[in-house]
């Protein structure tokens, strides 16, 4: 481990804090005095830049957070805007009815779109969102009797507050970078909760998120719901702001440029949304002014200098501008949380009756079997060792119990409910934990960030309670709840380290303390010794150890022969897919059938290796 990624940070994060709410207050003083320093050409590229700054926001929480990639977003916008036009123009309704009428639909349309779509993996969701955005350009285009087709619908009115109409770009400013204040501190402050740390823990790691708990689905489909909402208030503006809407602002270029803007400004942190909207905002305009005269026509052409542009920033710095200039500032600095941590709620029942009951499990993959009809019980409170050689199925048998897969026939069951056939996060819930073979940990989070995402479902603030910061008192709890389980197995010095700064026995460590803090009944390891150090494994062992004497149940799926029979009550032994033997660790060591096996496998391997 790197010594001083691991030594407590000397904190004096209040004092940081307050150098931050400062710049804070400062840029927000400067920002309202702008109207009476700049000419209103400067404020209406400003009021563009507070529109895209709402539809990047969005991209912010569905790509920088939970890397799902849409070309879509201009096309939830138009529909608000559309919406507004439509209401405003055609029956005078007030443009803050137009602003509710907007919202819904935008996200109505991102409601069903993610419904259909985010289930998809890989490129087929972005493909999915091309294929919207253009179809419904098409229909702005062509709906002439709605939408008054390329020509569009001018005369929208303005937006007015307390009877004052906002008709002109220095009092539109107010309104536009109102709403992106808004946006930007709902933003932050979801940045910073448990959604947050599930929807950074879902970017391609949905196996390990259900493992504490996130329905990755639902989730994911919030969050597109959030962002077509956001695209959908950037929409209204836009409509209120240029009182004039037609389909080119709403196009697949649009989308595409909305992108670019994340991609230059750092998509992953909220001021690089601010720096990406603001500077493609700025150079767009500029480039239009400037290009034509540089090649003596007019044209398109700024779209080809911001493409190189984006090019540029791709190969040298893919994490936007503003990893630049992050690299610069000092590390925030926190201070270690205190208090109650969360309240445990699980138990209950006596010591040494079934809790996993595992009857004639069954998994075929096309035509091998992989596990036949295993059969073994967990009792409350019992270490049971679940061992075989390589290819016996341990890790199969371990992804049906945690519902990774399915089972063929055959059911598993716990307290007496059965699990087999349930969907990973809903096993989770139950107070089933696990850990994986090879660690899965998230090092765009500090160590206790990724303890903390385990109290996953034991928390309830929801998204709109975390962005208005009404979960408070439940986040201070599951981060000392996090610190506790981090004290727990040893790792306290590292809270604020990076998970990739740990060795593997750390992080092996690391992952328990995570999944301790879902407060489980029972603990399933998978081969947690592997590539471990002899000492390493000394002090697993005694983790696991203590663990057993503090109530809970542990399944520990191993290779190693001497750390099992030294640490297990029970041991089962798995040998191609079927149960071998079963019993405590001197009747299985002294089993025929179990010698004969292990022996086998050795033969087999020296075999291998002499060929
Ligand atoms: N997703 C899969 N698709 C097809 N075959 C699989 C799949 N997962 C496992 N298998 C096969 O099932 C058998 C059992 O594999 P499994 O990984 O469960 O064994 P194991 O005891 O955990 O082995 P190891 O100790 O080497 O991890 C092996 O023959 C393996 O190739």
């Amino acid at each position: 481990m790197k010594g001083p990624a691991e030594a407590p940070r000397p904190a004096r994060p209040g004092a940081q804090g307050v150098v931050r709410g400062a710049l804070v207050a400062l840029a927000a003083f400067v920002m309202a005095l702008l109207p009476s320093w700049l000419p209103t050409f400067s404020l209406t590229l400003l009021n563009l830049v507070a529109i895209a700054v709402m539809v990047v926001l969005g991209l912010y929480l569905l790509t920088g957070l939970a890397r799902m990639t849409s070309f879509g977003q201009a096309a939830f916008m138009g529909v608000a805007a559309y919406a507004t036009a439509i209401l405003t123009t055609r029956h005078g309704v007030s443009p803050w009815l137009g602003l509710l009428a907007g919202l819904a639909l935008s996200g109505g349309a991102a409601l069903i779109l993610g419904a259909l779509t985010v289930r998809l993996k890989g490129h087929y969701l972005p493909l999915a969102t091309i294929a919207w955005q253009m179809a419904i350009t098409i229909v702005f285009g062509n709906l002439v009797a709605v939408t008054g087709g390329h020509t569009g619908i001018s005369g929208v009115p303005p937006a007015s507050v307390f009877g004052l109409e906002l008709r002109s770009s220095g009092a539109f400013y107010y309104l536009a970078w109102g709403f992106v204040a808004l946006a930007l501190v709902g933003a932050h402050n979801l940045t910073r909760s448990r959604t947050g740390r599930a929807l950074r823990a879902l970017r391609g790691d949905a196996v390990a998120a259900a493992s504490f708990g996130v329905n990755p689905p639902l989730l994911r489909l919030q969050v597109f719901v959030v962002a077509g909402l956001l695209a959908g208030a950037a929409g209204w503006l836009y409509a209120h702001f240029l009182r004039f809407v037609n389909p080119t602002p709403f196009s697949l270029d649009a989308s595409i440029t909305y992108l670019i803007m994340g991609v230059v400004g750092g998509i992953a942190a909220l001021p690089g949304v601010l720096l990406g909207a603001g500077l493609i905002t700025w150079l767009e305009d500029w480039l239009q002014g400037v290009l034509p005269l540089l090649l003596g026509r007019s044209g398109n052409y700024e779209v080809v200098a911001l493409g190189l542009i984006l090019v540029a920033i791709l190969l040298f710095a893919p994490k936007g501008l503003w990893g630049f200039v992050e690299r610069l500032l000092p590390p925030p600095r926190r201070a270690p949380p205190t208090g109650a941590g969360l309240t445990a709620s699980r138990g209950g029942g006596a010591a040494g009756e079934a809790l996993l009951e595992v009857a004639a499990l069954t998994k075929h993959f096309g035509g091998l079997v992989a596990v036949r009809d295993l059969s073994f019980t967990v009792r409350r409170g019992e270490i049971l060792g679940l061992i075989g050689p390589n290819g016996a199925g341990k890790s199969t048998s371990f992804n049906l119990i945690t519902g990774a897969f399915a089972p063929t026939s055959g059911t598993v069951r716990y307290r007496g409910e059965r699990v087999s056939g349930l969907a990973p996060y809903r096993v989770a819930r139950k107070g089933l934990a696990r850990t994986f073979q090879h660690p899965h940990l998230f090092n765009d989070m500090t160590v206790l960030d990724n303890v903390a995402l385990g109290t996953y479902a034991r928390t309830s603030a929801g998204m709109l309670a975390s962005a208005l910061r009404f979960d408070r008192a439940e986040e201070r709890r599951a981060q000392a709840e996090a610190y506790k389980q981090l004290a727990r197995v040893g790792l306290t010095e590292a809270a604020f380290a990076r998970p990739s700064d740990l060795p593997l026995g750390k992080q092996r460590l690391l992952e328990i303390a995570r999944a301790l803090a879902a407060d489980p009944e029972m603990l399933l390891l998978d081969e947690p010794a592997a590539g471990l150090r002899k000492a390493e494994k000394a002090e697993l062992a005694a983790l696991v150890r203590r663990l057993k004497a503090d109530g809970v149940t542990v399944l520990f799926v191993d290779h190693d022969m001497e750390l099992v029979m030294n640490l297990v009550d029970r041991v089962v032994v798995m040998h191609y897919g079927e149960l071998l033997a079963e019993g405590t660790p001197a009747e299985v060591r002294a089993n025929p059938k179990v010698i004969e096996a292990y022996l086998g496998s050795a033969l087999e391997k020296r075999d291998a290796v002499r060929a």
